[in-house]
């Protein structure tokens, strides 16, 4: 196979809220710094995501309405590869698209942030939280079943501007979108993965193109982290399975230990009823394998009976 010959010039295509910019002049600056001859634009777009903002995202499609505009820049070639969160890409690409790497995880916990409490067993009963993630809001309900769960929309900024109008006594956010934004003093504290897994992705930035421009996957090649490409594809392949989006309350995180891959997973009830939990190690080359098996293993403990339930509460 002869080397393909990399581009001069991309185009980035990016949503234009305050958190995917930084992340996409992020991969610019890489990009620069590994080739310093190359031009590296980028296109903000705005998406169906962020223009729906008044209903909670479960109830209106997930994931896939964030990055379907940015996939038809892709292929109309008005851009050459997206930046994203890794946690806001749906488990099942279109046909023809591919990620071409998952960067370096950062911090993947899950933030407290709140103007009176120092953390979740600080607040009294019937405080309320703020946050629109099933994932969130379950594991919340089931270790404090006398705080209220209320939906919480909008980008980061706007999140933060709720909370601190009073519209709650708390919000969950994720802590790399808070560092990544220069808000990191408005972390009040850390929840540990063990009280909150984190979401599939969480922390990581996935760059997608079309899987047939090796001119593509040859430049990206080096932003991928092998390590955290590995956690990232180990919980993907844990959620595909079951059927991952928004609408299913369930978390996944994978992490390097001793050497081996080790997978913790979830699922249960909106409400926090029905937690099944598990965690599963295997090798680090065969990241599928492991989330296959994990989702097995939910399955086995009965997984399907909370997707059938969810089915039934929100049918399509
Ligand atoms: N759902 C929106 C979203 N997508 C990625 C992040 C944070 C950054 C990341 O996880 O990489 C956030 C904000 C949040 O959940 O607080």
């Amino acid at each position: 196979m002869s080397k393909p010959t990399l581009p001069e010039k991309v185009v980035i295509a990016s949503r234009e809220s305050l958190l995917a910019m930084w992340q996409a002049k992020h991969v610019q600056a890489r990009l620069q710094q590994l080739y310093p001859g190359l031009v590296v634009e980028i296109l903000g777009m705005t998406t169906q995501g962020d223009r729906i903002l008044d209903v909670t995202l479960n109830k209106i499609g997930g994931k896939g309405l964030f990055v379907k505009e940015l996939e038809i820049a892709m292929e109309a070639g008005q851009a050459d590869f997206a930046v994203h969160s890794s946690k806001d890409v749906p488990m099942q690409l279109p046909a023809g698209f591919t990620l071409a790497a998952i960067g370096e995880r950062e911090d993947p916990r899950d933030a407290f942030v709140s103007n009176r409490y120092a953390d979740l067993t600080a607040l009294p009963a019937g405080a309320v939280v703020g946050t629109s993630s099933l994932r969130r809001e379950c594991q919340i309900r089931s270790r404090f079943p006398q705080l209220v769960v209320k939906p919480l929309r909008g980008n980061v900024q706007t999140r933060l501007r709720k909370l601190d109008e009073g519209q709650y006594d708390a919000i969950i956010l994720a802590a790399a979108g808070l560092r990544r934004l220069a808000l990191t003093e408005r972390i009040t504290s850390l929840l540990p993965t063990e009280a909150s897994l984190p979401a599939v992705g969480q922390g990581a930035l996935a760059i997608e193109c079309r899987a047939d421009r090796e001119d593509l996957l040859a430049l990206l090649a080096p932003l991928n982290h092998p390590e955290t490409a590995a956690c990232v594809r180990a919980e993907r392949a844990m959620s595909r399975v079951l059927g991952g989006s928004c609408q299913v309350p369930l978390g996944g995180f994978a992490e390097v230990v001793a050497g081996q891959l080790q997978l913790r997973a979830f699922i249960a009830m909106p409400d926090g009823s029905n937690m099944l939990q598990i965690t599963l190690h295997g090798p680090v080359d065969e990241p599928e394998m492991l989330g296959q098996r994990a989702a097995d293993a939910l399955l086995q403990q009965g997984a399907a009976n909370i997707m059938a339930a969810l089915d039934d509460a929100h049918p399509g």
